[in-house]
């Protein structure tokens, strides 16, 4: 099955186009990478899949899980991770695991309180990004490394099926950067989330990638078609 599906698509804001004709495909599962250069409508195309932009008139569609967008209601399957996601929240006096908590709002309705199945999801999920031991910690007082693995903790929260990343780990130092990466990896090949990032970290992003496209020039092209299992080499 395809988790995500465009075809035909255009974009343009106001008279200036940005997205001509784009169609691609990535199927269940897949680990895929988008680059191009700064201006190509990376992040455009993000904003159309997570339906914060509107698709007007006879401009394509998008499906995601196999439902048009413009119909589309599983939002819980879909998980968003932004670049420097946590900026806004610096001086927020929540702790991590309210932070992480909140994404759960969703799934137990305003006036619950969160029991103790959802606060073991909370810790089951920062454990997984190796954030087990900030539980308690400011949201503020952590790096921009660790607020990530937040964010990402958070996104995984809901058990999603597709992961969309735009330049996660922008500002992030080597190591950091690195450990992100394998997270995402893990979360890929472990639990089949397929994965959808933006970057233009073509070079590390490489080893770990199924298929890389590249939107250049309102096109859409498959740079390195998918790799089989097996061919990742040692991460
Ligand atoms: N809300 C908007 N209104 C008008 N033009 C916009 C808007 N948002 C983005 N643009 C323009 O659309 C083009 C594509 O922007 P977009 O942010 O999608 O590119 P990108 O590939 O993500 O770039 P980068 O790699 O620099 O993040 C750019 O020329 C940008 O200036």
């Amino acid at each position: 099955m395809d988790v995500i599906a465009v075809k035909g698509l255009d974009f343009s804001y106001g008279n200036t186009q940005i997205l001509k004709n784009i169609n691609f495909t990535v199927p269940e599962g897949r680990f895929a990478v988008l680059l191009g250069p700064n201006g190509a409508g990376k992040s455009t195309l993000i904003k159309l899949m997570l339906g914060e932009l509107p698709l007007s008139g006879q401009t394509g569609k998008i499906e995601l899980l196999g439902q048009e967008i413009r119909q589309f209601k599983d939002w819980k399957k879909i998980s968003y991770v932004s670049q420097n996601g946590m900026a806004s929240c610096q001086n927020f006096p929540a702790s991590v695991e309210e932070f992480v908590q909140a994404g759960l709002y969703t799934q137990i309705g305003k006036f619950r309180f969160a029991g103790k199945r959802e606060r073991e999801q909370v810790r089951r999920v920062l454990h997984q990004v190796g954030m087990g031991d900030f539980a308690k910690r400011l949201i503020g007082r952590l790096s921009g490394g660790q607020q990530q693995r937040v964010l990402l903790a958070r996104a995984l929260i809901n058990a999603p099926r597709l992961l969309l990343l735009d330049e996660p780990t922008s500002g992030m130092d080597e190591d950091s950067t690195t450990l992100f990466y394998r997270l995402l990896y893990q979360i890929n090949r472990e639990q089949g989330v397929t994965i959808w990032i933006v970057t233009h970290d073509r070079k590390r992003l490489m080893a770990y990638a199924d298929d890389i496209w590249l939107l250049e020039d309102e096109k859409m092209k498959l740079v390195q078609p998918g790799r089989e299992e097996g061919e990742h080499g040692n991460l």
